[in-house]
């Protein structure tokens, strides 16, 4: 088998670089393992007239990496915005900061039309392709169209929403015809794949069995996937980074007080205000946890072009002022707000310096740093994870302290229980939620998923009738502007 995985978001593999989010976290040991050949955006844009799409080969442990320069006319209207101004606000349920334009969509077909074309040189007879995220849903009827007949899978990496909220995103339905031409298509949760089930069954009409869609582009499975870590090597980071100057530093500056740790992209659907309005309440309700616990927030800067996230910046950062300003005394500040990335050898060390984990998102696909702050404590003396139920990591690590994100006074009660908690409990929940995480790793992820993949192809569900027109013809228009 060549597998081939394709997503936006690429790593490079370089080891003291912050990882700009899960996907690639994630993705990055696989490829490195399995001998991949991950295809992406080089995150550089080129102009037309391209004589063939260019990408950047470079090894990668046992596989390869190939970044390509996407084009530069599509690369705003694709990433900006359709991707992340109409399908990541709709797919966390965030109806009211859907904004699309048909020039947006328009692009966002090119792009996948472009990463179609692109993948046809990486193509061999053995190839199984796999798709990554909601960047890339119609790449597989883009491949289909192109002739390509072996299996090709897709995962979610984010949530999947409610009907009503997935029919706020204009072009709803061709897109998700679009999806059908894939063999397999993975959620991270149950609900999630109940919610796209549950479109297709009602407002596209078609059979849907066992988790099997019958439909006139072809037979599709949908299943559950949820994306683990790898905690072993997460747990000896942490051991190693115990000495790693900003660990040391950091354990210095604390002089004995408690620490809680937030690491997280600066997005909206992440929950950063109402965490830190939770730790204000926190503080004004117990005042003896004034200089006995703080916060160190890493708020990772995340699509600084789009409205949404600056504003996002500028309240987080006035809010967070505005804590200090009334909590903090001369030698102490409340939050320690950082708006840059570390490397995960470091991050891990941070984390197992904090006594509890705060991962309190409105909604998240999984979350993984809520798994990697549980691998990375100390089995004898471990911290607290107070989490989210509305992130997908809550299905598997229900042993932590589990929160309603929205109710702030809630989760300032929650924080003081888990400041709180003797030893015993804390080891109990810590080794439950270990168990979870060492029978859900990331190359187990792999490994099933890739096993359903070419089983459900074998068995013949990928028997495509006609390539059906879901989208008026873009690749020939595309092919003559670029090649
Ligand atoms: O590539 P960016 O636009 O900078 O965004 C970073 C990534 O964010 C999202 O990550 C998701 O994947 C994680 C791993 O499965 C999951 O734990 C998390 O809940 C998701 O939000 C996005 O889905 C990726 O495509 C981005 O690369
Ligand atoms: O400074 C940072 C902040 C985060 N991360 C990594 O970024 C990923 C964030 O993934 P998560 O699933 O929590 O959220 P996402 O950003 O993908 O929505 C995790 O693997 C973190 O270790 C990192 O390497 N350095």
């Amino acid at each position: 088998m060549n597998l081939v995985v394709v997503s936006n978001r690429v790593s490079r593999g370089k080891p003291n670089e912050p990882m700009t989010g899960g996907l690639a976290a994630a993705l990055l040991p696989v490829v490195e393992k399995t001998g991949a050949i991950w295809v992406g955006s080089s995150g550089r844009v080129r102009d037309g007239n391209l004589k063939e799409p260019f990408a950047e080969v470079e090894a990668l442990g046992a596989g390869a990496l190939a970044m390509l320069d996407l084009p530069a006319a599509h690369y705003g209207g694709y990433y900006e915005g359709f991707a992340n101004s109409a399908l990541w606000p709709a797919m966390h349920s965030r109806a009211d900061l859907i904004r699309a334009s048909r020039e947006d969509y328009a692009s966002y077909r090119e792009v996948n039309a472009f990463m179609a074309r692109a993948l046809l040189r990486f193509r061999k007879p053995d190839s199984v392709f796999w798709v990554q995220d909601y960047h890339f849903l119609a790449l597989g009827a883009e491949l289909r169209d192109l002739g390509v007949t072996q299996p090709i899978g897709f995962f979610l990496h984010t949530p999947w929403p409610a009907r009503a909220v997935i029919a706020g995103v204009p072009n709803h339905r061709e897109l998700i015809e679009a999806m059908l031409s894939y063999d397999l298509i993975g959620f991270q949760t149950d609900e999630d794949c109940e919610n796209f089930l549950s479109y297709v069954q009602h407002d596209l009409d078609f059979e849907v069995r066992d988790g099997v869609i019958n439909s006139s582009f072809g037979r599709t499975r949908a299943a559950v996937f949820p994306i683990g870590i790898d905690p072993g090597k997460f747990a000896q980071q942490a051991t190693k980074a115990m000495t790693h100057p900003d660990v040391t530093r950091l354990r210095r500056s604390l002089n004995g007080e408690k620490l809680a740790i937030g690491v997280d992209r600066l997005d909206y659907s992440k929950g950063l205000v109402n965490r830190i309005k939770a730790f204000d309440k926190m503080w004004t309700l117990h005042p003896n946890l004034k200089r006995s616990v703080s916060l160190l927030q890493i708020a990772t800067p995340s699509r600084g072009a789009i409205e949404a996230y600056g504003n996002l910046q500028s309240e987080v950062a006035k809010l967070v002022t505005d804590v200090n300003g009334v909590h903090g005394e001369v030698d102490w500040t409340p939050i320690r707000y950082l708006n840059k990335g570390f490397g995960q050898g470091v991050l891990a060390g941070l984390y197992r310096t904090a006594q509890v984990g705060v991962v309190t998102p409105l909604q998240d696909g999984m979350n993984l740093v809520a798994k990697e702050y549980v691998a990375a404590q100390n089995p004898a003396d471990p911290g607290v994870l107070v989490l989210s139920k509305f992130a997908g990591a809550a299905n598997e690590l229900d042993a932590a302290l589990l929160v309603n994100p929205h109710d702030i006074d809630g989760m300032a009660r929650t924080l003081a229980t888990a400041l709180a908690m003797p030893l015993t409990e804390r080891r109990m929940r810590w080794e439950a939620m270990m168990e979870k995480l060492n029978s859900g790793t990331i190359q187990q992820w792999f490994a099933d998923f890739i096993e359903a993949l070419q089983d459900t192809h074998n068995a013949g569900n990928a028997a495509l009738p006609e390539p059906p027109t879901l989208w008026p013809r873009r690749t020939a228009d595309f092919a003559a502007r670029y090649h």
